[in-house]
């Protein structure tokens, strides 16, 4: 369990991380979502003790990362994987870590079979690719078989059989009953992985919710119909509007706000018009992210 309370970091004039409180629990995928610049990387980083709040607490199973006796058996992190001395093998990355933790030297080959580099392991960290890297900078957090796991963007630079992979470790950490906190900003692929989300925009919690909870809370429901006839997407189009819903065109579709699959079906009958389908359309999560963070962006395009 990691928590977090009024948990504050400022650097000069620009508060990073605002007053967060939040819990995050064990045996679940969470999911850390904000835009750039949002406090993702600091948030971790307090909890890592890598930083100091100014204000406010993180504790990881109740305890202040400076407070724990053998940190890397508590809690392990990928923040970046880029943090590795080159010239150094990455079965010798892994045993400097090891034995700087009191930890034995076997759990190298077994976290470097885990994340499938037991075949590279003699090589120069120098001669990695980018996603051989995270898969290495996975292996140290998974080195001292902690409890709770935090992992920032790791699947950048993964091809999608890497991508799949680490989608299936963090739900299988989970499923043993691991704290996993993973930042993204491939929402497609935290709608897979993750259980739940925290989800913050200039330091501010967002939203603390299930995924399922949040794309609901935010995104409008929208009912799609599919009219061959441009005259009868017109008469549907009327009705509908004249009864309060919104609605839009998109090629031979109406998309419709306000009113439900029922009352849009009736409404179709009742001006006889034809149709070729008719459905409900749940939003999905990059959807209901925009949705929820479009004011919170530090540098939002120009569309
Ligand atoms: N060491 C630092 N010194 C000064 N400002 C910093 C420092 N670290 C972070 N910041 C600022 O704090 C804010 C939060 O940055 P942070 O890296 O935590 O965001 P993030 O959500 O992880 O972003 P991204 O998604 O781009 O990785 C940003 O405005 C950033 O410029």
């Amino acid at each position: 369990m990691i928590k977090l309370r009024e948990l504050t970091k400022r650097y000069g004039d620009r508060t990073a991380v605002d007053g967060l409180t939040v819990d995050i629990p064990p045996g679940t995928v969470t999911g850390f979502l904000g835009p750039n610049g949002s406090g993702k990387s600091t948030t971790m980083r307090m909890v890592l003790g890598l930083d100091r709040p100014d204000t406010g607490t993180a504790t990881v199973n109740g305890r202040h990362y400076a407070g724990l006796a053998c940190p890397l058996r508590e809690v392990g992190a990928l923040l970046d994987a880029a943090a590795v001395h080159p010239g150094r093998s990455g079965a010798r990355h892994l045993l400097a870590m090891a034995r700087s933790n009191g930890l034995a030297d076997t759990r190298v080959d077994e976290v470097l079979a885990t994340v499938g580099l037991s075949d590279v392991a003699g090589k120069r960290v120098g001669t990695y690719s980018l996603g051989m890297r995270q898969r290495l900078g996975i292996a140290g957090a998974l080195l001292g078989d902690p409890p709770v796991l935090l992992f920032d963007e790791p699947v950048n630079g993964l091809d999608p059989d890497g991508v799949r992979w680490v989608r299936q470790l963090m739900r299988s950490l989970a499923g043993e009953g691991r704290t996993v906190l993973v930042s993204s900003h491939l929402m497609s692929e935290m709608q897979l992985t993750a259980d739940r989300l925290v989800v913050i925009g200039r330091g501010r919690l967002l939203a603390d919710s299930t995924v399922a909870e949040f794309i609901a809370a935010n995104s409008a429901a929208e009912v799609r119909v599919r009219l061959p006839r441009a005259a009868d997407r017109e008469v549907l189009a009327a009705r509908l509007r004249a009864a309060g819903a919104l609605v839009t065109a998109h090629g031979d579709e109406l998309a419709v706000r306000g009113a439900g699959v029922e009352s849009v079906g009736e409404a179709a009958h009742g001006s006889g018009v034809l149709l070729h389908g008719l459905a409900e359309h749940s939003a999905s999560l990059e959807q209901a992210y925009l949705e929820l963070t479009a004011d919170e962006t530090e540098y939002a395009g120009v569309h």
